[in-house]
């Protein structure tokens, strides 16, 4: 608290030395700052506090520690939940008046970092090193900063409304927009012409540019008429800048957006796209006022701090399946356990268990290679070789020139800055594009996915421009300057973004997206904004064929209608073709209609946040979405050697080929191999790909357009399987046996497989081809009849009249 807040009213504090104060409930509501307590005694409560803190005394230690030959910002965390404990109506005092009792617990950090330095030996040789940070300098300042955070729930909004004005608040959302750092001139120092005395006037927040207001009376009450002179060197310039928060979006409601004030080293700490939670307090803010028009008033919040939140979220609601997850893979195994979560993915469409493995491995995505998985920050082109600088510094000094130090008036000069290390980000997000005839259920797979990811959004390509897909350079308010204001994929960051009608965008807007599916970054230079966005999205895109229904033969390309360098981006691509089947449609029908006898039931089984009644239930959205966000937090999985070869194997195969390929085998197509391998072993509760895991992915690739390593299945070979035709079966396990078998042989990695599962493949492969039951006990050597091509296709013709080759016959026999 500054002495000019108090200079005329310390008499009437009250004046008890009161620690050991006990005040109602009804009181602590209703007290004002004034009854706490003189300032040196909330001083002194609040060093009491730091003290006694071990994680203060470590941030203030850190502080001590910091290098540092310039002025600048510090900041130190502290949480309300242990100072409420610790301190109950100082705690509350202070989300409540946080304007006049920060200052106060800032003035108690230098204290605390001033107590800590005499515990060090004298004659230590760190000594030297360590100094007070955030001393008073100029005109009352103190340059540390009380960061507050973990709010308790009362303060926690998931919404903010005119009530809540002058409170402190913890609000959540995403930043929409941020606005060039800038700075202001915060404070100002003034004589008295009549008493000579200094007084400091301080910016008003809730005016539009926080302007200074200029004095008219002097606070010093003297008698007679004033006249104020600025001091010189009596400014104060703070760093400033506004972002946008969107408020979470919900089904109900179109979702909020709030101003938001970032101040010092808060600026430029969050980015379009980022996911945050922000403490303030909440204010009024005036507009621009302009002639002949109504003033009117909006909110803003002012921000205390600001943590930029990544998976985190998602997290926390899990920790009650954790035990859940483990009990469940020790009584369960193989395949089989893993066909029982996949049936929770979109449990309302019949069969697709190739699709629906596909959509799960795509969310669950690989091993993060960098695990501090490094922000890609907002820079300005040519920046590489000096200290970061905000985008328009409202200042007429040129880049070169050292900058002015507004507080002591001595020259800051710009740090030389360690050269750059260059990141290369591998990503490890894969992508998904279902490309079919109408009515095949692709809407429900993308809808499915965007609920299943705890951040999400959808979007449909109708009506979509490259701008809405990355990001916009709009104008704000005053019409000045331009901003960024985050698109689809920038808000999908760390998230799924799902792209409806994805063959509606056009050419032109598509092919921005090239960056952000390989790169994982939006390159900006837009309105003369030149910067980098982060976009770590998985996409999920689902589009119908140019000419509405798939013609089986043409290329991939020509049906979908989009380039080689876009398709070979997506990990999988599907193919949903709507042909005629009379078991197939028999067992839609079946159980369509089973679904509508039992509807009750069904949605009871599958309603967010109940749990399922009994073991063989399809898991509900909460814990598949709870089993997703637990697996890709715990494994890293690295892949073993069985694994590895088998994939180098498949890669060879793939890239030899000697066909028409419209979609070109490149090294994309052999880490989206490794991508999915590691998915599939995270899916499977485990830290390592082993040879099971390669199988299975390849599995999931001879069910999509890559399933002969870049001819997507329409020069085929006999090895693609229409993922429409694959159902879940009564014993998965052996038909995976069956598959493992058949890939192994291919590679010449039979070796790889213990004898016992090789005669039970043999054994299995036979029934299944012959129709005769057989032992498997009985078989030495599996039959030559069931090697790869085994089977030439036949022609069929689908309901729609379209000719083509009845896969479900060529490929291998089917459980
Ligand atoms: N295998 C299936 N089992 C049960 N229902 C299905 C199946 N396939 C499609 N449906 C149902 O058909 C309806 C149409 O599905 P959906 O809207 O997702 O199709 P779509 O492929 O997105 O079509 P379009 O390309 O025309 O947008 C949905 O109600 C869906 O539940």
């Amino acid at each position: 608290m500054d002495s000019d807040d108090y200079d005329d009213e310390n008499d009437s504090f009250v004046q008890d030395d009161t620690t050991q104060q006990v005040w109602s409930a009804e009181k602590l509501v209703q007290a004002s700052y004034k009854e706490l307590a003189s300032p040196a005694v909330v001083e002194e409560r609040f060093y009491r506090h730091l003290m006694g803190d071990p994680s203060c005394v470590q941030s203030m230690r850190n502080l001590l520690a910091e290098n540092s030959t310039t002025t600048r910002d510090y900041s130190v965390t502290i949480d309300a939940f242990d100072l409420l404990d610790n301190d109950p109506i100082l705690g509350q005092m202070l989300l409540r008046f946080p304007a006049t009792l920060l200052p106060l617990l800032e003035n108690a950090i230098v204290r605390g970092q001033k107590a800590l330095l005499q515990e060090y030996p004298q004659d230590s040789v760190d000594i030297e090193a360590l100094s007070i940070k955030g001393l008073k300098q100029g005109p009352s300042v103190t340059r540390v900063h009380a960061r507050l955070v973990h709010l308790p729930p009362s303060c926690c909004q998931t919404t903010w409304s005119a009530a809540s004005v002058g409170k402190i608040l913890q609000v959540s959302g995403t930043v929409v927009r941020t606005r060039p750092v800038q700075m202001y001139e915060s404070a100002r120092a003034y004589t008295c012409s009549n008493c000579k005395r200094p007084f400091i006037v301080h910016a008003d927040l809730e005016e539009r540019h926080n302007a200074l207001p200029t004095p008219t009376s002097c606070p010093h009450q003297c008698k007679g008429k004033c006249k104020f002179q600025i001091v010189p060197e009596g400014s104060v310039h703070t760093d400033y800048q506004e972002i946008k928060l969107q408020e979470s979006a919900s089904d109900e409601k179109l979702p909020r957006s709030l101003l938001v004030k970032l101040h010092h080293d808060l600026v430029d700490t969050c980015q379009p796209g980022d996911e945050v939670v922000i403490v303030g307090s909440l204010l009024a803010q005036w507009q621009s006022v302009f002639p002949d028009e109504e003033c009117s008033v909006g909110l803003a919040l002012s921000a205390h701090s600001v943590r930029v939140i990544a998976e985190t979220s998602a997290l926390q609601s899990t920790d009650h399946f954790r035990g859940e997850f483990e009990t469940y893979w020790r009584n369960n195994h193989g395949i089989k356990a893993r066909d029982f979560i996949c049936q929770a993915v979109c449990p309302k469409l019949y069969g697709m268990k190739m699709i629906k493995l596909g959509l799960l491995l795509t969310i669950i995505g690989g091993a993060s290679s960098d695990a501090t998985e490094e922000n890609v920050t907002q820079r300005r082109a040519g920046e590489d070789d000096e200290g970061p600088i905000p985008f328009q510094v409202m200042t007429n000094q040129t880049r070169d020139e050292p900058v002015t130090n507004y507080y002591d008036g001595q020259r800051k000069a710009r740090q030389p800055r360690a050269p750059q290390q260059v990141q290369t980000r591998r990503r490890h997000q894969s992508h998904l594009l279902l490309v079919g005839d109408p009515g095949t259920g692709k809407s429900q797979f993308l809808r499915f996915a965007a609920a299943l990811s705890p951040r999400s959004v959808l979007t449909t390509g109708v009506g979509t421009t490259s701008a809405g897909l990355t990001c916009a350079a709009v104008r704000d308010g005053d019409g000045k300057e331009y901003s960024l204001e985050a698109g689809a994929l920038v808000l999908a960051d760390k998230g799924v973004c799902c792209i409806d009608e994805f063959g509606c965008i056009r050419d032109q807007d598509r092919t921005t997206i090239h960056e952000a599916m390989e790169q994982q970054t939006l390159s900006v230079a837009k309105a003369g904004i030149v910067c980098k966005l982060n976009c770590r999205a998985t996409i999920i895109a689902v589009m119908n064929p140019r000419d509405c229904l798939y013609d089986d033969h043409v290329s991939l390309s020509v049906n979908t209608g989009l380039g080689t360098p876009l398709l070979s981006r997506f990990d999988l691509i599907f193919k949903l073709i709507d042909s005629s089947d009379a078991d197939r449609d028999y067992n839609v029908t079946t159980y369509l209609l089973n679904q509508s006898i039992q509807n009750d039931n069904f949605e009871m089984n599958t309603t967010e946040g109940e749990e399922s009644p009994s073991s063989s239930t399809p898991w509900n959205m909460e814990k598949l979405r709870a089993y997703i966000s637990i697996v890709k937090d715990r494994f890293q999985p690295s892949i073993s050697d069985e694994a590895a070869l088998l994939l180098e194997r498949h890669y060879e195969k793939c890239r030899s080929y000697n066909g028409n390929t419209t979609i070109p085998v490149t090294v994309r197509f052999l880490e989206s191999l490794i991508r999915l391998s590691q998915a599939h072993a995270r899916l499977m509760f485990r830290s390592v790909v082993i040879l099971e895991d390669a199988v299975a992915v390849l599995e999931v690739m001879e069910c999509t357009a890559f399933a002969c390593g870049g001819f997507d299945g329409s020069d085929h070979d006999g090895s693609y399987c229409d993922p429409m035709t694959i159902d879940f079966c009564d014993d998965p396990d052996s038909d995976f046996i069956c598959h493992q078998y058949r890939t192994l042989n291919r590679y010449n990695m039979l070796n790889y497989m213990d004898e016992e599962t090789k005669k039970r493949a043999g054994a299995l492969l036979s029934q299944t081809a012959l129709g005769v039951p057989k032992s498997w006990n009985d078989v030495e050597n599996p039959s030559p009849l069931f090697e790869h091509n085994a089977f030439e296709p036949t022609m069929t013709q689908d309901h729609y009249g379209r000719f083509h080759f009845d896969r479900s016959q060529s490929k291998r026999p089917r459980m």
